[in-house]
């Protein structure tokens, strides 16, 4: 990953180095290059500035930056280690969600619907600071369902910017209750001071979703391509008989 800001590799000397950065995702290596079969595709959603992009950075970099290309929608890649093992973990960025006037349904680009059908676990964000971004989740929530209508959804609920209490507008006990109503578990989190709390997220839900985590179905369905039929072992022998007892047959007529 390069900061812009940064001097590029190769271009030391340039200037740069001011308080501020701004973030250039570059897969840390090919998307090819993934573990089969051990692959986690995480997406994070939620509305405007509640710190979705803050959240990933913080995860992959140990670094909060403060300011951030915004609804960048990029994706981000990386192994990981769990339970002894080696996962390919790619987190999906998007941009904003917003509600609609009657707060029922979403604005949602196009871009985001298919984020949601390719990922196979949901981090939905809310800033503990506003609560109209907390009111998103459930419709939010919903509409990831409509889009997998079967089976469980792997899906963790974090209250971002816990740093800012006096701020605070939606108490922890309404995001615990949110989040098991969504059959997920609540991370309060700050990604500009503790990247612990930020880290234990992800890694709860990458955790989730390698295991099944409920999700097995649409795991299944979703990351597998159908295997090619393996050869009928029994038909294979039965044939090979044949062609040996005409052999046998023909080489005995022969004699
Ligand atoms: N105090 C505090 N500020 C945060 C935290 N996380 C993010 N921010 C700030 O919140 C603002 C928005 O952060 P982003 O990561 O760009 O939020 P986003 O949800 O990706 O925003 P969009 O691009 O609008 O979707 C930035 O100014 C961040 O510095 C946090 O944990 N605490």
């Amino acid at each position: 990953m390069r900061l812009i800001g940064e001097p590029a590799p190769g271009n030391m000397n340039s200037s740069g180095g001011s308080g501020n950065f701004l973030l250039v995702p570059i897969p840390e290596y090919p998307l090819l290059d993934c573990v089969p079969n051990r692959t986690a595709k995480i997406v994070v959603l939620g509305a405007s500035n509640v710190g979705k992009t803050a959240l990933i950075v913080r995860f992959l970099t140990k670094r909060f930056i403060g300011d951030y290309e915004a609804n960048t929608g990029a994706l981000y890649s990386r192994k990981v280690t769990l339970d002894g093992e080696e996962v390919s973990l790619q987190i999906q960025d998007t941009p904003c969600v917003a509600l609609q006037d009657d707060a029922e349904g979403l604005y949602c680009q196009e871009q985001i619907n298919r984020s949601i059908y390719w990922a196979d676990g949901y981090v939905l964000v809310f800033s503990i600071t506003d609560h109209n971004s907390y009111r998103t989740i459930q419709p939010l929530y919903q509409h990831v369902r409509r889009i997998h209508p079967s089976g469980n959804i792997p899906v963790i609920l974090v209250g971002n910017k816990s740093d800012l209490l006096r701020a605070r507008q939606v108490p922890a006990d309404e995001g615990e209750t949110l989040a098991s109503s969504l059959g997920g578990v609540y991370f309060e989190a700050s990604a500009r001071e503790n990247h612990e709390g930020v880290h234990a997220a992800f890694l709860h839900l990458c955790q989730e979703v390698i295991r099944g985590g409920g999700n097995g179905e649409k795991r299944r369905g979703g990351l597998h391509l159908a295997r090619p039929k393996s050869p009928n072992m029994q038909e294979l022998k039965r044939r090979f008989r044949q062609v040996l007892s005409s052999k046998v047959k023909s080489s005995s007529s022969a004699l």
